[in-house]
């Protein structure tokens, strides 16, 4: 089979970097062209020494610019791209033609209002919002609206960590949507390569922290999803704290119970038997983050407390995996029709 032409535009941060690890490896993707602002004129594994000497890493960062990316023959082109920038690189290469599945959380919301609230500037290409799809393919029909997608919105790593535990739960009326809690801890590279002192190791090391509090970004596009699973609008509180770790995603959430126990074994069994991503730890059981880092899965387990009459719902995941670039591959592997674990099944 001939490989899929690809592009990272954004490749020198921490999602990039790991979008190129899972290129590099993927045996149906060929990587066309990376781009850097800072980098552009060096080779990839001159910047990365963990690439040298895999096939392909002697490729040469360019600036980033649509119609050089056209140019290299790239067909599918992967953003890792900070929020705002990400729309005018998408609009760009969709008009020329190139498919598009952006990390970013410009096209995560339907609702343009939300986004300005959310984001705190006005949607920077409205006009892509309703053809964009929400690329969590473990969502009931999902993965065939992303199978014929133009462009998709790659979620958000804390999202990703809630929506997927909760959205079976919504959806048989096992739990009350009004009385979700959640609260995450993130590693530090969620954060991005980013100088800001506040993630720098003295700052971030042996200390944890709640931050983002009490309306964080991505609680927009969690109560997006989590309404359109409940049919009803979902309000919720949700707290991120910063943990000295440098990937990893643990969410512990809780609701009121409306069902029994053996219904929300039943109903998460039912969503997530087959989905090659998730695995189910069973009830009584918590999820570690050792085990999914520099993995694409997301481990969900969960527990009664019969005292409160809430469930508990456990889940960890990698940020830059199933929480960025591995459910990006995800995406990429349904538009091009391959097997959902190719290019993810060894990592
Ligand atoms: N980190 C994480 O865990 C997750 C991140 N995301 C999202 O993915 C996107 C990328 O995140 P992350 O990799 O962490 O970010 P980084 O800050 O680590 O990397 C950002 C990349 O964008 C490039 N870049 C920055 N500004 C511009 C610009 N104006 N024009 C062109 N290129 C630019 C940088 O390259 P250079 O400066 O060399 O040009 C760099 O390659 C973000 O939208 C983030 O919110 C999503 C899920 C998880
Ligand atoms: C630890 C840390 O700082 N995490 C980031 C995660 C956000 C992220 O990746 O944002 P998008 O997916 O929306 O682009 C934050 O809280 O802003």
């Amino acid at each position: 089979m001939q490989k899929i032409k690809t592009a990272v535009v954004g490749a020198s941060g921490y999602t990039g970097m790991e979008l190129l690890r899972l290129l590099l490896m993927h045996p149906y993707a060929e990587l066309n062209c990376v781009t850097s602002r800072q980098y552009a004129g060096q080779a990839l594994d001159a910047i990365f020494p963990r690439f040298a000497q895999m096939p392909g890493s002697d490729l040469q960062f360019t600036a980033p610019d649509a119609q050089t990316i056209k140019e290299s023959g790239a067909e599918i082109a992967f953003l890792a791209l900070p929020h705002g920038v990400a729309a005018e690189y998408a609009s760009a290469l969709l008009e020329l033609g190139l498919k598009v599945i952006d990390l970013s959380a410009d096209f995560r919301l339907n609702d343009p209002a939300v986004y300005e609230e959310f984001y705190g500037t006005p949607h920077p290409a409205t006009e892509l919002l309703t053809e964009a799809v929400y690329g969590m393919p473990e969502l009931q029909g999902r993965s065939k609206e992303i199978a014929d997608a133009r462009l998709v919105a790659s979620p958000g790593c804390y999202p990703t960590s809630i929506i997927l535990p909760l959205v079976p739960l919504l959806e048989k009326g096992l739990i009350d949507p009004q009385s979700i809690v959640t609260c995450s801890m993130s590693g530090v590279s969620g954060a991005g390569k980013t100088s800001n002192t506040l993630f720098s190791y003295c700052e971030a090391n042996e200390s944890v922290r709640a931050y983002s509090v009490p309306k964080h970004r991505h609680l927009s596009e969690i109560e997006q999803e989590l309404s359109i699973a409940a049919g009803e609008k979902v309000t919720m509180s949700f707290t991120p704290h910063l943990v000295p770790a440098h990937n990893g995603i643990c969410t512990t959430t809780s609701a009121m119970l409306k069902g029994s126990p053996s219904e929300v074994t039943q109903a998460l069994h039912e969503a997530y038997n087959s989905q090659t991503f998730v695995r189910l730890l069973g009830k009584g059981n918590a999820a570690d983050t050792k085990n999914v880092t520099r993995t694409n899965f997301i481990d969900i387990g969960w527990a009664v407390d019969e005292r409160t009459g809430r469930v508990l719902l456990f889940s960890s995941e990698d940020n830059l995996g199933k929480g960025a670039a591995g459910q990006a591959i995800q995406s990429f592997n349904l538009i091009a029709g391959l097997a959902p674990q190719s290019g993810l099944q060894n990592v």
